[in-house]
């Protein structure tokens, strides 16, 4: 195999909640896709976003993390997982340079082994921004020992960009030659309204509680391009979204005194969508109560699930 082969494959990036995973994925990418914040566990769907370099061509998958599954929403989040694993070509695993290893670290490594015993394997040591030189070699040896011999590891900080092209290229030389699967400059083929959905849903949890994320699901309702605009004003979308809680009280959290939040997370997600779309919008939002949608398999239909 000679080493300017163009290389191409899919990529998915697992590890403990917080580890910077979406982070990550939108500094390869060059642009917001998936969805990062602060609080765990709020990316449901399978996200790809995709790298193009002259030399190589990543898929980027992004998925839930694994968890004990309570209900059939996470259930599904579950197989979902499961069949990403087997299905990339390689799996980076991402642990922060300044937590140590951990007993959930080590359960992902043995689920991975095990899910997706041929899937290459590399690891990724994140957030090195937030460690001393000192603490990072120490990491890189530590995850070098956890995954074993024929895992490289690469330290990568997503916010200040430093190493985010050595990164590419591992992951690229691990891939088998092949033609792209994307035309260029195509950043995702996820459906604008799965974005626009999850980008709702970002706006509407920033803040929030730890109880919120399981409880909240956007539906974009409808999307309809605004007639007579003239061309100077541009083309204009109006979208119409409803976001799905389970309780009237979590109503009254997502809405704010009288609407004052509801408006304000309408402001920030139009933000987000015009800068990936690159379209004005008018973003119209509802917040209505599904009980227990969580549970009921008609329901989970519905939002996406
Ligand atoms: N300083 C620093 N912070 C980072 C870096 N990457 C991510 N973070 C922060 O770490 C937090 C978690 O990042 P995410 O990218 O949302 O993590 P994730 O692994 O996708 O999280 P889940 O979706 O909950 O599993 C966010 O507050 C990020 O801003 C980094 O390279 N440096």
């Amino acid at each position: 195999m000679s080493n300017d082969e163009f290389r191409s494959g899919f990529v998915c990036f697992v590890g403990r909640p917080n580890t910077g995973k979406s982070t990550l994925t939108n500094a390869l990418v060059g642009s917001k896709i998936a969805i990062t914040s602060s609080r765990p566990q709020t990316t449901r769907h399978t996200i790809r976003g995709i790298v193009h370099r002259p030399h190589a061509q990543l898929i980027l998958v992004d998925t839930p993390g694994l968890h004990r599954p309570r209900t059939l929403l996470g259930q599904r989040l579950n197989d979902l997982v499961k069949d990403t694993y087997s299905e990339v070509d390689l799996i980076g695993i991402c642990i922060p340079a300044d937590e140590k290893i951990g007993p959930g670290d080590r359960w992902i490594v043995r689920q991975v082994k095990q899910i997706a015993p041929r899937t290459a394997i590399v690891g990724i040591v994140t957030k090195i921004d937030k460690a001393g030189k000192e603490q990072v070699a120490a990491q890189l040896l530590a995850v070098s020992e956890l995954l074993g011999p024929d895992a490289d590891v690469v330290p990568v900080s997503a916010t200040k960009g430093e190493q985010v092209e050595v990164l590419v290229d591992v992951l690229a030389s691990k891939m088998e030659p092949g033609p792209a699967f994307y035309p260029d400059g195509e950043l995702t083929d996820e459906p604008e309204e799965t974005l626009m959905a999850e980008l709702i849903r970002e706006a509407a949890l920033e803040g929030l509680g730890e109880e919120l994320p399981h409880s909240l699901a956007v539906v974009i309702e409808e999307i309809v391009e605004r007639e007579g605009r003239t061309e100077k004003q541009g083309p204009m979308l109006d979208v119409h979204a409803i976001l799905y809680v389970e309780r009237s009280s979590q109503k009254g959290i997502v809405i704010g005194k009288g609407g004052a939040r509801l408006r304000d997370v309408g402001t920030r997600a139009r933000g987000q969508i015009e800068k990936i779309l690159g379209t004005k919008i008018f973003l119209d939002l509802h917040v209505k109560v599904a009980k227990e949608w969580q549970r009921d398999p008609k329901q989970l239909g519905r939002l996406g699930f």
